[in-house]
Order: C-alpha cells, then sequence, then structure tokens
C-alpha cells in the first residue's frame, strides 16, 4: 500500500482543482479535462452525480478516459463518493461528505491514497483530520447553482475562521468560485480553488484555468 501525501505536495496539488462530471460540460468531458490539464489544472475529481448522470459501465469508462487524461499530465485523479469506483480502477484518491460513508471507514479502505473530506464546521474539520483526511474541501463558499443540495454559503471569512482556530491542514475553496474571487479565498487561508462551472461551462477552457491561476496569484502565497 502506498504511503500517504505529504502536506506541502497536497498543497499543490489543490492549487485549481478541477471537479467534472458529464452533466456539467459543454463539450466532451474528456475534452474539457484535457482542456484543463493543458492550462495547468493541478487535480481532477470525478464528480457524475445529478439528474441524467451516467451509471454503470459508462460511468466506468469515462472514469477509466479522464484517469488516463489526468495520468498523461501526472496529475493527481480522484473520485468523488464512490468508493468502489475509485478501488476498482485504481484511482490516486476519493473525496467524502459528511452525507457519505463515514472518513474513518474509507481511510481504511483505501490505504494511502488522498482522502479528501467536506467539513463545514471547525467541529467537522478537526474531526476530519483526526480521521485521517489529506485535505479539507470547504463550501460552499459563495452561492452555486453546480450542486443541487448545497448548503449556506460561509463565505470565504469561513476559512479565514479556520485558519485562526487552529487548523492547519491542506485545505481547498469550493463554490462559487471564478477569477474575480480567486484571489479573496486564497488570501483568507485556502491552499487551492476548487471548481466546477467556472472551467467546465467556459468558452475557452484552457485559458478559463490559466486565468483562475493567475488570479489565485500563487506564487505570493
Ligand atoms: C473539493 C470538494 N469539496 C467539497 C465537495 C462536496 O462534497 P459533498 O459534500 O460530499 O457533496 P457532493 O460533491 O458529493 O455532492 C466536493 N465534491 N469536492
Ligand atoms: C460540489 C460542491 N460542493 C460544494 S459547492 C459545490 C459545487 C461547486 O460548483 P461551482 O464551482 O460551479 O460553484
Ligand atoms: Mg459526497
Amino acid at each position: 500500500m502506498s504511503e500517504r501525501i505529504s502536506a506541502a505536495v497536497m498543497r499543490k496539488s489543490l492549487g485549481v482543482y478541477l471537479v467534472i462530471g458529464s452533466i456539467n460540460c459543454r463539450q466532451e468531458p474528456l475534452q474539457v479535462a484535457e482542456a484543463a490539464l493543458a492550462g495547468g489544472a493541478t487535480m481532477i475529481q470525478f464528480r457524475e452525480k445529478g439528474p441524467g448522470a451516467l451509471t454503470g459501465e459508462a460511468k466506468l469508462r469515462l472514469a477509466e478516459k479522464l484517469q488516463a487524461a489526468c495520468r498523461r499530465a501526472g496529475v493527481p485523479f480522484i473520485v468523488n463518493d464512490d468508493v468502489e469506483l475509485a478501488l476498482a480502477i485504481d484511482a490516486d484518491g476519493i473525496h467524502v461528505g459528511q452525507e457519505d460513508e463515514s472518513a474513518v471507514r474509507v481511510r481504511e479502505r483505501i490505504g494511502g491514497r488522498i482522502l479528501g473530506v467536506s467539513a463545514h464546521t471547525v467541529e467537522e474539520a478537526r474531526l476530519a483530520i483526526h480521521s485521517g483526511a489529506d485535505y479539507l474541501g470547504i463550501g460552499p463558499v459563495y452561492p452555486t447553482g453546480s450542486k443541487a443540495d448545497a448548503r449556506e454559503p460561509q463565505g470565504p471569512g469561513f476559512i479565514r475562521r479556520l485558519r485562526e482556530c487552529g487548523i492547519g491542514a491542506p485545505l481547498v475553496a469550493i463554490g462559487g468560485i471564478t477569477a474575480a474571487r480567486a484571489g479573496e479565498v486564497i488570501r483568507a487561508g485556502a491552499d487551492g480553488i476548487a471548481v466546477i462551472s467556472a472551467v467546465t461551462q467556459a468558452a475557452d477552457v484552457r485559458k478559463a484555468v490559466e486565468e483562475l491561476h493567475a488570479a489565485a496569484d500563487f506564487e505570493h502565497e
């Protein structure tokens, strides 16, 4: 079983983290992923859920295509929610939320693979880290149209609060993040930005990722 990712490498991988599923895309998901990788996406999560989402063989086939693109680019490929799928294709990691299989159980099942856990309170963040999370997904920070059951947006102030409360773990902000908002979430203490629509709905996907990088301004952190 491989070793756990270091916090330093994890932080770098969170930079511009694309979350993608077939129902979010205006073009073929593989084309979107490849353009995003060309623009510098640092990690990709396969999140195939919602009305009309692929299931079974079709879901597996798309996962394998996206994973192959990530491998070519040397970028980690993460599966959302579906631990069986992540194990079946030997994904680099899995992301689970508070309503999914428990982080403790997922950590037991995935060995040293990357484990991302969503947290909405300081307590959830502490418990996630204690349970073996490699990074925290914090959001929605801003209103989002990409998640039907999203909670109330918490604003970048919540990221600042997590840091003030001593949460030092790698942390990615998600929900309504655009190039105009990327800088403020990084300044609030996030290590990276996770996006769906800012990239999957862009007319020029590669340029959209490049603009997110420029706006986040990681070099100055
Ligand atoms: C990076 C990242 N952060 C948070 C989430 C949300 O996970 P969850 O709360 O389990 O909701 P779903 O995405 O499963 O609908 C995420 N997927 N990625
Ligand atoms: C999966 C998820 N979790 C919290 S908000 C969100 C959706 C983010 O999508 P967008 O970047 O389009 O707001
Ligand atoms: Mg989930």
